[in-house]
């Protein structure tokens, strides 16, 4: 035989063993398939990852969607977190926008995979959905699921994520929490905003498209610093308020002449900390078990916004109020002291994050009650547009940032009369060139000035925008955990 049919023939050789080996185990796997239940066959199956598990470096944690009848808050951080992950690598994607979202989210598919990587560990996380999940379990059974529901007897979607059995401890501590924070941060951002009014004792919601932020918020820079550090400290600190055994709650008064821009740092407030606005009208509210009904049915990351507080409720009546105590059945009728105690009470047991902000265009008219420490934590006085706000203005209505020949003059004549931002900002408005609309508002105020109109004084008023008070919300609550410590101790 020479050396190329010796060649054919181990070709043949082989080719025939191959096929033999692919016949056998054809053979073998339609015997298991054909003969073997399925519960047998699971049990094999099984028994054959396991042994070939514990020689493995792999390993695997299981995040179903339910566990015990109620949704894992994991299972749902994660695909919301994922969706920030996908890459261009993955074959197949689902794509889905509710009413809630603002854009569209793209996920895995069934069996797809996803590589993560996080503070260089390299995590395999994979999809797994019930083959009849959009059609009912019956006849389906555990057969060692892992995405097996116990409890309500049914297969649920889940994840499986894969990891070097040496990061288990990083994994647990530091991965998984990283990813429920993300999801609340991904969440929070993607949401579209809600305004909720109240009628017949109950909330109706729109979409909330306030467009003011901090930055186009025209208001000394100083105090717009302060407000913005307080907001952020204040989302921070859940467990300092959880510690203390305190609400976890702020509330600001916002006082000045209408047009000075209340509603809108209550609008730049909300867009800050993505929180729905909700605006309760207290004319609509004649009981204060309806108030109460209101309160409660309030989500937590909102901002509770009572406008014209001095106009709402006859703050007056307090007095009133307690002298009728005795007769509190015959009289439900809302109160300060309702409203008060509520807004002090009810959220100390709900442990999330409020706010609250009264608005006035008299302080002084304000029943003392609300203004006492503890009340309300900073106060805040919307001014008459001044220097700085006026540039602020200038740069949200033309873009506009450099100096201007027209600047000095009317930034004078904006220190002597009284000119709120709404009336600036109608002005900058009323043209798309800057030299005509700065010529309007310069009219405008000259003309103020000639007539003698809206003269600055001394008053509070007259003054620009300031924090009237900030109180040391943490030192109080601080003394005041301290006093029940004491108290205890004695
Ligand atoms: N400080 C400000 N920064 C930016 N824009 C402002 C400011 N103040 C007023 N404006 C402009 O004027 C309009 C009216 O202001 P806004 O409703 O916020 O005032 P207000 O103090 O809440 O008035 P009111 O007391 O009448 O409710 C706003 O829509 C905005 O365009």
């Amino acid at each position: 035989m020479d050396s190329q049919t010796k060649a054919v023939e181990s070709t043949k050789n082989y080719l025939t063993t191959a096929a033999s080996i692919v016949g056998s185990a054809m053979l073998a796997h339609t015997i298991v398939k054909d003969y073997l239940p399925k519960e047998l066959r699971t049990i094999i199956f099984s028994a054959f990852h396991y042994s070939f598990g514990r020689f493995s470096t792999e390993h695997t944690i299981v995040i179903k969607e339910a566990e015990d009848l109620s949704s894992n808050e994991l299972y749902d951080a994660s695909s919301t977190y994922l969706q920030t992950r996908i890459s261009s690598n993955i074959r197949r994607l689902r794509a889905s926008k509710n009413k809630e979202k603002k854009s569209i989210t793209l996920s895995l598919d069934d069996g797809e995979e996803l590589i993560d990587d996080f503070q260089g560990v390299k995590y395999k996380w994979q999809l797994k959905i019930p083959k009849e999940n959009h059609g009912s379990n019956h006849g389906r059974h555990y057969g060692g699921n892992p995405g097996w529901d116990f409890s309500s007897n049914r297969e649920v979607r889940w994840f499986k994520v894969t990891f070097h059995k040496k990061y288990k401890d990083v994994t647990v501590d530091s991965y998984l929490p990283h990813i429920l924070e993300k999801a609340k941060e991904i969440k929070a951002a993607d949401r579209r905003l809600k305004l909720y009014m109240n009628h017949n004792d109950g909330w109706k919601a729109i979409d909330l498209q306030h467009p003011a932020t901090f930055e186009t918020l025209a208001m000394e820079a100083d105090l717009k610093k302060t407000i913005l550090e307080d907001l952020t400290r204040f989302i921070q600190r859940k467990e300092y308020y959880k510690k203390i055994g305190k609400a976890w709650k702020r509330g600001y008064l916002l006082f000045g002449p209408p047009g000075t821009g209340k509603s809108t740092l209550i609008g730049a407030m909300a867009n800050y900390l993505k929180f729905d606005i909700y605006d309760l009208n207290l004319g609509e509210v004649r009981m204060n078990s309806g108030l109460n009904r209101l309160l409660v049915g309030m989500k937590n990351k909102s901002l509770l916004v009572i406008e014209d507080i001095d106009c709402s409720i006859d703050f007056k009546n307090r007095n009133k109020d307690k002298k009728n105590e005795s007769n509190k059945s015959h009289n439900d009728e809302i109160s300060l002291s309702g409203l008060l105690n509520f807004i002090d009470g009810l959220w100390s047991t709900s442990g999330e994050e409020r706010i609250i902000v009264f608005t006035t265009n008299y302080k002084e008219k304000l029943d003392p009650a609300l203004l006492r420490p503890g009340r309300m934590d900073m106060h805040i006085h919307m001014g008459y547009c001044g220097p700085n706000s006026f540039r602020v203005l200038v740069s949200n209505y033309h873009a506009w940032h450099d100096e201007h020949p027209m600047f000095e003059e009317i930034e004078s004549l904006l220190k002597e009369v009284k000119a709120t931002p709404a009336e600036v900002a109608e002005q900058l408005m009323r043209s798309d060139t800057i030299d005509v609309a700065l010529e309007g508002l310069l009219q405008l105020l000259q003309g103020k000035r000639n007539k003698g109109q809206g003269k600055k004084g001394n008053g509070e008023d007259d003054k620009d925008e300031k924090l009237v008070r900030v109180e040391n919300e943490e030192e109080r609550l601080e003394s005041s955990a301290e006093d029940h410590e004491t108290e205890e101790v004695l």
